[in-house]
């Protein structure tokens, strides 16, 4: 189990966040300069805190009122960052040698050739950092940092420069050895599409404090989950069941109980559960079902809330099954639907927004 309960200030900024999680994955998840990469570097043992603790499976890396501060590379922390840091000297198999030589001899249960294996980079061993595009940096980066056989492998923004399709190779390797090498991860992002992926428990963290903590489902139909400044990036998580595919056209059907959505592209085996990301620009409100229109993802609701922004409105609508879906609409659209709270809505959903980048599986850890 991770717990981590800590204060710090730095110049004028304060941060202050406690969280525990007993499953594999934590996301800390927040806007530029909210705190996540402190709260990293908190956990790595690269800066001290003022006051409190970081403990991992029993094991203390700092306890303030205890007196003890464990330095990083007693704390046996793997770290990959945005920009991977391989040795450029160095070819790819030295670079991740140089991670193995930090695991003691009696623990070397990470395997050299299964990460070779599950990262795919058998054929760049002998090639200089210099020779690989950015994600077989990353690849390589990540190799490094498990082979050291870690307590806590810990990721800061390491997908932040790569593009989408970059993005969408990676992301399943790190499942693979979330899955298969069962090492501890905290993992930093602001990419919502990322963290709803891969955690277990998502932190979320705003101006230093924890704004919002829990499961992918939960922290993203929470109001408060996201801060009110981010309206062009508020998105809506829903749990759905893959229900099929129109392979004619390359769709894929989604059912929820308030509806159904197609997603271009696959979405896993049917009848799997997944999860599903909608960005509150993406979604059309309307007071009737949608006829002759291009829309063919609908799903009712009831208005739960409006909250006016300048020329805009956040529209929060609660679906059947719990889950709440947030539609950015303008004031006057608002007025014009005469929607209020309590009232029936259809919300239409762009299919064309949604491909695979914006479904994950609803994984069982
Ligand atoms: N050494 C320092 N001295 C003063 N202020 C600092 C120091 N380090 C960080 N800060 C401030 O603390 C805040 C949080 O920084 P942090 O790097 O944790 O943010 P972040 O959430 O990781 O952001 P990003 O996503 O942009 O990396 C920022 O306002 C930053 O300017």
């Amino acid at each position: 189990m991770l717990e981590v309960n800590v204060a710090l200030k730095v110049g004028s900024f304060q941060l202050e966040v406690a969280f525990q999680n007993q499953k594999t994955f934590t996301a800390l998840f927040g806007q530029s300069g909210s705190g996540k990469s402190l709260t990293l570097n908190l956990i790595s043992g690269l800066i001290r805190p003022n006051e409190g603790f970081i403990r991992l499976d029993g094991v203390t890396f700092v306890d303030i009122n205890e007196g003890i501060f464990e330095p990083m590379h007693r704390r046996r922390v793997g770290v990959v960052f945005q920009d991977s840091n391989l040795f450029p000297h160095m070819s790819v198999r030295q670079n991740l040698l140089f991670g193995r030589w930090f695991a003691p001899k009696g623990d070397r249960r990470i395997d050299f050739d299964q990460v070779i294996e599950v990262l795919g980079i058998g054929k760049l061993l002998k090639r200089p950092p210099s020779r690989l595009s950015g994600g077989e940096r990353q690849r390589v980066a990540i190799g490094r940092a498990l082979l050291s056989c870690p307590r806590l492998l810990l990721f800061d923004e390491p997908m932040a420069a790569l593009d989408m399709e970059r993005k969408l190779e990676i992301l399943p390797l790190i499942e693979r050895i979330r899955d298969e090498f069962r090492v501890p991860m905290v993992y930093v992002s602001h990419a919502i599409e990322e963290v709803v992926r891969l955690a277990d428990l998502i932190v979320v963290i705003d101006a230093g404090k924890v704004k919002a903590i829990g499961g992918p489902g939960e922290v993203f139909s929470a109001a408060s989950a996201q801060s009110e400044e981010a309206r062009f990036d508020r998105s809506s998580v829903l749990t759905v069941r893959v229900a099929g595919e129109n392979a004619r056209y390359g769709l894929t059907e989604l059912k929820h109980s308030s509806g159904v959505i197609w997603l271009g592209g696959a979405a896993g085996p049917a009848g799997s559960e997944a999860r599903v990301i909608i960005k509150a620009t993406d979604v059309v409100l309307a007071n009737e079902p949608a006829h002759r229109t291009s829309v063919r993802s609908v799903l009712q609701g009831k208005v739960l809330s409006i909250h006016d922004s300048g020329p805009f409105a956040m529209v929060e609508i609660a679906l059947a099954g719990d889950n709440h879906l947030f539609a950015a609409a303008t004031r006057q659209a608002v007025d014009e639907l005469g929607l209020q709270k309590g009232c029936d809505v259809f919300a239409l959903i762009k299919t064309a927004a949604l491909d695979e980048a914006k479904i994950a599986p609803a994984h069982v850890s």
